[in-house]
């Protein structure tokens, strides 16, 4: 799964096109490719509520640092490979742990208080 880096490689059509209907077909692709994001998010936080869920009644600590390592490693490594920034790469998955980790927080207070 080679991406092309190159935008031009993007381009819907020939150049003889009406430059505002190729604007409007490449906004088309990136809101669907923006309601796919906010989808498999909506998974992924669906999946780590069952994770925190899990931590609470174990006692398990809501964060897990090594987890974490590993996990960017992987994610740096396959945003290179798709020629996409590492460093952005890490940073949205450090934004996105974050928020998990607050989560598992507050549904271990919640457990604690005797709310879940
Ligand atoms: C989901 C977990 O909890 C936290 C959140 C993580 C994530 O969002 O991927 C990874 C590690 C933990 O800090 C987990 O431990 O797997």
């Amino acid at each position: 799964m080679g991406a092309p880096a190159d935008p031009h490689a993007r381009m819907p059509h020939g150049a003889d096109q009406d430059p505002l209907e190729t604007l409007a077909q490449l906004r088309r692709s990136i809101d669907n490719i923006d309601a796919a994001l906010v989808h498999i998010l909506a998974e992924r936080f669906a999946l780590t509520t069952a994770v925190g869920r899990l931590k609470a009644e174990h006692a398990l600590p809501p964060a897990d640092p090594q987890r974490e390592a590993k996990q960017i490693e992987r994610l740096r490594a396959l945003a290179e490979s798709a020629r996409l920034d590492p460093t952005f790469a890490e940073k949205f998955l450090n934004f996105i742990i974050a928020e998990v980790i607050h989560h598992h927080e507050r549904i271990a207070e919640e457990r604690q208080n005797g709310d879940a």
